[in-house]
C-alpha cells in the first residue's frame, strides 16, 4: 500500500571555499611590488526550493546523495576565484526538513520558500587583502572553509490535490481504485480504511493526485473514528470531493444528511495558522452507486438541493466505472485553477528565504578537561574553530596571524582565567581537534607568572620555562652586557686604559 507520509534521508555536501592565493605583484624595475593573491570563492549552498510543479520526493529516494559546487582558488593579480554554484533541489510544497537527530529545521508549506540546508564554505582571504599597514607582504593566506556535510530528512505530509471525503462504505477507496491505479483494500464494512491511499489521475492532458482517506462519523473532529487523524491528512489537499452514498439502507441517513454531517466535522476542524480553512476549499460532489436502481433515483432527487448549494454534482458508479470520465476532468479543472492560483501567489509573494540556525558568532568558551598527561585546555567557539580551520599549518606566518587573532579574541586572559600556565595543553575545536602547547604572549605574562588566581606557582612547579621568563633572561643577559659596558666606560674615564691608546 502506498503509504500518505513520504520520507527519504538525503545526504547533502555544500561546497568547500577556495583557498586564498599567496603571490607577489612583479614589475620590471620592482620585482617585488606588493601582494596580489587573489580570495578564494565561496563555495555553494545546497537550497531546497518548495515547488508546486514537484509533487513526491522519489527523485531524492533514487539520487540520495546531492553535492552543491566548490568555490574556485584565488589567483595571482588580485584575480578572486570563482563562487560555487547553490545546488536548488525542488520539493514539494509541505515537505518538512528535519535534522538527523529528527528537529524540525523548517517547513516548506508556502510555495516558493527556500531553505539553505547545507551552507557552503566560506572562500579563504588572499595575501593581498591580508596586508595591512602593519604586514605590509604576508607570506601567508588563508585556506578555504570546507561546505556544511551531513544528513537531513525530508517528510512529506500531503502529496494529494484532491482529497475524496465521505461517510464509511460510501465507496471512496472503490472511487480511487476505478480512477487510478491504486489497489486499496474495499469491503462491505465501516473503517476498511485505515491509511491514507493515494493514486494518480490522468485525465487527458492533466495529472493530479487523490487521497482516499478514512471515512468520517459525526464527531470525528472531537476524535471520534478515525476522526482527527483523517483531518489530518485532509489539511493539505487543496480540494475536497464529497463522496456520498445514495444506496445505504441505513435508518436516518441520506446524501443530503451525510453531507451535512462530513460538512460540520470539517468546518469544526481547525486548520493550522495560514492555511485556507477546509470548507472554503473547492468541493465537488459524486452521487456514488448508482449502478443499484434505488440509488440512481435518490439520486436524481438530489441533485437538484445539492446544485441550489452550489455544487457540481456527478452521478457515479465506483463499480460500474460510470461517469468517472467527466469527474476525472472537472477535478483536473480544479486542481489545475488551484494550481495556477498557487503559482500567481508565489510570483507575487516575496521569497521567503530560511536559514539555519544562526550559530552564536560572538562567543567562545574554554573548558577543562582531565586527561592522562594533565588538564586539557578546549577552546570551543564558531570563531576560533573556523579560524583554525583556515589556518596552513605550515606556513609560521600563518600560524603567527592565528595566534594574534586568538589574542585580540582574548582566549589568552580566558586561558589564564582557567588556570592554563605556559606548555598547558590547548585544543581548539571539539574533538581531536587542534592540539598546541600553550605559549603566551607577552601581555598576559605577568598574570602567567602570578598563576591563576587560587593556585601558586612556587608550589605548582612547572619547569618550562615562560616566553616571559626567557625574555627575562634575555634581558638580564642584556643588562649584564651593558652594564659590563657602563663599567669599562667607568674604568676608561679613570684613565685605567689609557696605556693602551
Ligand atoms: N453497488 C455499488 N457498490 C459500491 C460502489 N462503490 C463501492 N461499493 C461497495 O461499497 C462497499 C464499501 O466500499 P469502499 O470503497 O470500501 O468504501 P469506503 O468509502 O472506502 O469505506 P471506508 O474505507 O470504510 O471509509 C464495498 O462493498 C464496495 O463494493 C458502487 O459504485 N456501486
Ligand atoms: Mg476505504
Amino acid at each position: 500500500m502506498v503509504t500518505f507520509v513520504d520520507q527519504v534521508q538525503l545526504h547533502l555536501q555544500a561546497g568547500h571555499g577556495g583557498n586564498g592565493c599567496v603571490s607577489t605583484k612583479r614589475e620590471k624595475f620592482k620585482p617585488l611590488a606588493g601582494p596580489d593573491g587573489g580570495n578564494g570563492g565561496h563555495g555553494g549552498d545546497v537550497v531546497l526550493v518548495a515547488d508546486t510543479q514537484v509533487t513526491t520526493l522519489l527523485d531524492y529516494h533514487r539520487r540520495p546523495h546531492r553535492i552543491a559546487e566548490h568555490g574556485g582558488f584565488g589567483m595571482g593579480d588580485n584575480r578572486s576565484g570563482t563562487k560555487g554554484a547553490d545546488l536548488e533541489l525542488s520539493v514539494p510544497v509541505g515537505t518538512v526538513v528535519k535534522s538527523a537527530e529528527g528537529e524540525t529545521l523548517a517547513d516548506l508549506s508556502d510555495p516558493g520558500t527556500r531553505f539553505i540546508a547545507a551552507a557552503g564554505g566560506q572562500g579563504g582571504l588572499g595575501n593581498a587583502a591580508l596586508a595591512s599597514a602593519k604586514r605590509k607582504a604576508p607570506g601567508f593566506a588563508l585556506l578555504g572553509i570546507e561546505g556544511w556535510s551531513g544528513t537531513v530528512s525530508l517528510e512529506l505530509k500531503t502529496i494529494a490535490d484532491v482529497a475524496l471525503v465521505g461517510f464509511p462504505s460510501a465507496g471512496k477507496s472503490s472511487l480511487i481504485a476505478a480512477l487510478s491505479a491504486a489497489k486499496p483494500k474495499i469491503a462491505d464494512y465501516p473503517f476498511t480504511t485505515l491509511h491514507p491511499n493515494l493514486g494518480v489521475v490522468q485525465a487527458g492532458e492533466h495529472r493530479f493526485t487523490v487521497a482516499d482517506v478514512p471515512g468520517l462519523i459525526e464527531g470525528a473532529s472531537d476524535g471520534k473514528g478515525l476522526g482527527l487523524d483523517f483531518l489530518r491528512h485532509v489539511e493539505r489537499c487543496a480540494a475536497l470531493l464529497h463522496v456520498l452514498d445514495c444506496a445505504t439502507l441505513e435508518p436516518g441517513r441520506d446524501p443530503l444528511s451525510d453531507l451535512e454531517v462530513v460538512k460540520r466535522e470539517l468546518g469544526a476542524y481547525a486548520v493550522p495558522e495560514g492555511q485556507t480553512p477546509l470548507l472554503e476549499r473547492p468541493q465537488l460532489v459524486a452521487l456514488n452507486k448508482t449502478d443499484v436502481p434505488e440509488a440512481r433515483e435518490l439520486a436524481e432527487f438530489v441533485r437538484g438541493d445539492l446544485e441550489a448549494q452550489g455544487y457540481r454534482v456527478f452521478e457515479i458508479s465506483a463499480v460500474a466505472h460510470a461517469g468517472l470520465r467527466e469527474l476525472s476532468f472537472a477535478l483536473a479543472e480544479i486542481v489545475e485553477a488551484e494550481r495556477a492560483h498557487r503559482l500567481e501567489s508565489e510570483q507575487t509573494h516575496e521569497r521567503i528565504v530560511l536559514r539555519p540556525k544562526a550559530v552564536d558568532e560572538s562567543g567562545y568558551r574554554v573548558v577543562t578537561e582531565g586527561g592522562t598527561y594533565g588538564t586539557i585546555f578546549r577552546i570551543l567557539g564558531a570563531k576560533p574553530e573556523r579560524w583554525v580551520a583556515q589556518t596552513d599549518f605550515t606556513n609560521d606566518e600563518a600560524v603567527g596571524y592565528l595566534a594574534d587573532r586568538l589574542q585580540k579574541l582574548g582566549v589568552e586572559d580566558a586561558l589564564v582565567k582557567k588556570g592554563a600556565v605556559a606548555g598547558s595543553t590547548v585544543v581548539i575545536g571539539p574533538g581531536s581537534g587542534v592540539v598546541f602547547d600553550w605559549e603566551p604572549t607577552v601581555t598576559s605574562a605577568a598574570e602567567v607568572q602570578m598563576g591563576a588566581r587560587g593556585s601558586d606557582l612556587r608550589v605548582d612547579q612547572n619547569d618550562r620555562r615562560t616566553n616571559h621568563e626567557r625574555r627575562s633572561t634575555y634581558h638580564d643577559r642584556m643588562d649584564a652586557k651593558s652594564e659590563a659596558r657602563e663599567e669599562l666606560e667607568r674604568e676608561r674615564e679613570a684613565g685605567l686604559w689609557e696605556s693602551e691608546q
